[in-house]
This record gives structure tokens, C-alpha cells and sequence, in this order.
């Protein structure tokens, strides 16, 4: 029996969303103004005496949005540069968009395959730093529409260290790669140094990719690059396509939910992470950042290049993720176990977090009960005005 105590919200289902990611033009964007300048220069003022310039890709994604808000709090600059794809339902981004305005982060809207809108926006600004989120996430997404991880993860990365590399002074970049980089790879918890060549998916496999093509600009163009392997982050404005998401939205339509199982019964886990936990990461390892060593293109000694692991470091079994939505809820899953399909999941993760705490005190303060609560609490409020809910 199912209880429905408010109305029922309704999101699109990633199945239902359309494939084709446009590239619009440059011109198509409305740029290159002198409003809009004006409104580039504004967003990217240092604020505090210690405060940095930061170019953040992705700024209306989940981990973006959040990103971009915490470092504009503590007084650094920060200019947001995002293509709104609608990989998933749109509106959300620009209702993240809508909350950093108010904040007075500002989000030039254009694809990091542009490079002249890149080369535009180091011209207005110097960044000292980028935080590069922009990407095509999703592991099971990648089997429908395999180009647009090629597009966003592998040519647009090479198209911003591209540009990158040419600047003077070079910002130092501070990346997401992924805890999917770890594949079939079966010794816990995952550390930094072992095994990340068997991605399961072609995400895992662009982001491995990522990882191998920082090596190379860190090398001939003394980049300095930090790649952060995130393990399944959720909260507050988080992604609709992720479980934890969606299987909220169809607990309260009272629609069954898919919960993957391994074979002989083998639990699927995931090493669950609050975003603001994330977050912390992200900004200790922007603070750590050391200088790129190049300019205009040209090493002029070697230059860091680090990779962590953002984790919660207590793998969740997915059917307690529903036991605790169930419970925060107040209403009771319909639940279809299903052999775990071989769809780009792995069957569990588990951070080795030992590196990034102590490079930068980096230490999870969540766990998934309290995480999902927070969750949850947004969730409701987001939706229960008929917001959007209908597309
Ligand atoms: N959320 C997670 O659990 C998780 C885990 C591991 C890694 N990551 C990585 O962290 C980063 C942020 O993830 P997220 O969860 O916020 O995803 P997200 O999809 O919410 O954010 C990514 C943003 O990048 C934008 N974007 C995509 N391609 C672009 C392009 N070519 N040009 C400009 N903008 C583009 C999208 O519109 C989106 O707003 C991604 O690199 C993702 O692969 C996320
Ligand atoms: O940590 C990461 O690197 C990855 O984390 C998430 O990927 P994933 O862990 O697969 O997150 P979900 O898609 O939300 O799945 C969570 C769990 O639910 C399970 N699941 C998913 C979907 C479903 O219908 N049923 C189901 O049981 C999955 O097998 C998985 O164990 C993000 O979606 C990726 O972008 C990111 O790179």
C-alpha cells in the first residue's frame, strides 16, 4: 500500500530524453557585448585580500552550482561558463543559474569546444585558476549516445588545455575525473595507485582518457593539473538521472524501481558522498594547487600533477539507499531486483581517502542517512509548488 501525503512530483526520465546535444555557435550565445564584458568582469572580481580568479566549466551542473557558490562566499572570483545540454531536464540548470545570480556569479552560457569564446573570456579575465566540471556524465547514458562523452570529455577537455597552455601565466586546473576510472577492479578500499585499466563503461573509459591526456599537457607544457575522482556524489540540487534521484521521484508515483543485484545474490554498493563534503575537496584542492610552469605554450620547469579520491570511504548496499528513502519518505518502494545488466555499472566502490586528507585535511562529515535527509527536504520543496514538473 502506497501513502501519497503531498502531490506527486514528475521529472523526465533520462530514457525519454532527446540525443542530440547541439553545438550552437559562439554567436548564437548572445556573447561578446560590452554588457556583457561587463557582466564577465563583475562576476570574476577578487572580493577578499587572499581571494583567487576562478573559471568554473559546468558552473549550472550539480557539483558546479555548489562549487561556484562556495567559492564566491569566501570572496574569490568566479565566472561560470556552461552549455545547459539538455542531457537532463534543462530548467534545473537554470534554476541552479537563477540561485548563483543572486549570488553574483554570472554563467556565460557556450560549450568548452568554443575556443574562441575560451580565448575571449582569458582575455577579459586572467584566471589564476580553472575548476573544470563541464562534462557528459552518467555511466549508463553512454551506451544510448556514446559521441557526446567523446564530444564534452575527451575533445572538449583537449580544446581547454588547449587554450590553457597558451595562456600567460597559465592557470593551474583543478579537474573531475571519476571514481568509475576503477572498473573491474576488485582490491578495496580504491586507492590512487592501484588498477585503472578495465573502465566498464566508455564514461569511465573518457575519463581514464582524461586522466592520460593531463599527463601529457602537465609534461610538455608544465600545466598544473589535479584530477579528482569523485565517488557517487548526491544532495541538495543533484542530477535527475542518478538512482538516488529518480528512485525518490517513482517512490512517490508509486512506480517500481529497478535495484540491480549481482549474481548469487551480491550486494551493489556505492560509496555515497554529500556534496558538501565534495565541495570541501574541491576548494582544498584548488587552495593546494601549485602555479602551472609554462607560458605561451612553453615549460619552463616541472609542475605538479596530482589525482585523489573524493569518497565517503563506507560503501551503502543500494537496497539500504531505498530502505532510507522509504523511511525519509514515508512511503513504501515497489521494488523489481534485477540482475546488475552489463550496462557500464560496477558492482560496489570504496575510497582510499588517506591521500587527499593528508594533502589537505580532506574528511567526509555526512553519512547517507542524514545526506538523503537533506536530500529529501530539497526535493520536496523544489517540486511542491508544480514547478516544471510536468516535462
Ligand atoms: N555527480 C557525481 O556523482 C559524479 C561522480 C564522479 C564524477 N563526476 C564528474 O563531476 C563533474 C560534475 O558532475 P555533475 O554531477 O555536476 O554533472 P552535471 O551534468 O550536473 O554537470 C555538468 C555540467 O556541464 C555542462 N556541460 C556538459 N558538457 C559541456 C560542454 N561541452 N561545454 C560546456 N558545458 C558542458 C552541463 O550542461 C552540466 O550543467 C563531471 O565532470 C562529472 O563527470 C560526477
Ligand atoms: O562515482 C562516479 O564516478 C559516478 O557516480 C555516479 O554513477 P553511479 O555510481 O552509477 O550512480 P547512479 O547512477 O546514481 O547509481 C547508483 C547505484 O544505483 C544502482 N542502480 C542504478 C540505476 C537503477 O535503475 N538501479 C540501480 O540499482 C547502480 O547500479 C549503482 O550501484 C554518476 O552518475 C557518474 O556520473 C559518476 O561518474
Amino acid at each position: 500500500m502506497f501513502i501519497f501525503f503531498f502531490r506527486t512530483p514528475s521529472i523526465p526520465s533520462p530514457s525519454s530524453l532527446p540525443t542530440d546535444h547541439s553545438r550552437r555557435s559562439l554567436r548564437t550565445y548572445n556573447n561578446f557585448g560590452a554588457a556583457w564584458e561587463k557582466r564577465v568582469r563583475s562576476s570574476a572580481r577578487i572580493r577578499s585580500p587572499n581571494g583567487v580568479s576562478v573559471l568554473v566549466t559546468g558552473a549550472a551542473g550539480f557539483v558546479g552550482t555548489h562549487v561556484s557558490a562556495a567559492l564566491k562566499r569566501r570572496g574569490d572570483g568566479v565566472l561560470g561558463l556552461d552549455n545547459f545540454n539538455d542531457y537532463y531536464d534543462p530548467s534545473l540548470k537554470r534554476a541552479r543559474q537563477a540561485l548563483l545570480e543572486r549570488t553574483g556569479v554570472f554563467i556565460v552560457e557556450g560549450d568548452i569546444n568554443d575556443v574562441d569564446l575560451l580565448k575571449k573570456l582569458f582575455e577579459i579575465v586572467a584566471f589564476t585558476h580553472v575548476m573544470h566540471l563541464a562534462a557528459q556524465a552518467g555511466v549508463r547514458y553512454a551506451m544510448e549516445n556514446p559521441g557526446s562523452y567523446v564530444h564534452s570529455n575527451i575533445a572538449g577537455f583537449v580544446n581547454l588545455l588547449e587554450v590553457c597552455k597558451s595562456m600567460n601565466p597559465q592557470p593551474a586546473i583543478v579537474w573531475a575525473s571519476s571514481s568509475s576510472v576503477y572498473g573491474l577492479n576488485t582490491k578495496v578500499p580504491f586507492s590512487e595507485r592501484d588498477r585503472t585499466d578495465q573502465p566498464a563503461s566508455l564514461y569511465a573509459a573518457t575519463k581514464k582518457a582524461g586522466e592520460e591526456i593531463a599527463h601529457t599537457y602537465n609534461h610538455i607544457y608544465g600545466l598544473s593539473l589535479t584530477g579528482l575522482r569523485f565517488f557517487t556524489v548526491y544532495g541538495p540540487w543533484g542530477r535527475p538521472d542518478m538512482a538516488y534521484f529518480f528512485f525518490t521521484r517513482d517512490i512517490l508515483k508509486g512506480k517500481s524501481i529497478p535495484i540491480f543485484e549481482a549474481a548469487n545474490h551480491g550486494t551493489v554498493a556505492r560509496d555515497f558522498t554529500y556534496i558538501d563534503d565534495i565541495v570541501r575537496g574541491c576548494l582544498g584542492a584548488l587552495d593546494t594547487a601549485e602555479k602551472s610552469t609554462g607560458s605561451g605554450g612553453k615549460k619552463t620547469g616541472p609542475a605538479q600533477l596530482r589525482v585523489f579520491n573524493l569518497g565517503n570511504t563506507s560503501p551503502v548496499p543500494v537496497s539500504e539507499l531505498v530502505s532510507i528513502l522509504e523511511r525519509l519518505l514515508k512511503v513504501k518502494a515497489e521494488r523489481n531486483i534485477m540482475k546488475l545488466p552489463r550496462n557500464g555499472d560496477v558492482q560496489f566502490t570504496h575510497a582510499n581517502i588517506s591521500y587527499a586528507q593528508s594533502e589537505f585535511g580532506y574528511k567526509p562529515k555526512t553519512d547517507l542517512q542524514n545526506g538523503l535527509k537533506k536530500f529529501v527536504q530539497w526535493y520536496i520543496n523544489y517540486y511542491s509548488d508544480g514547478k516544471k514538473a510536468d516535462q
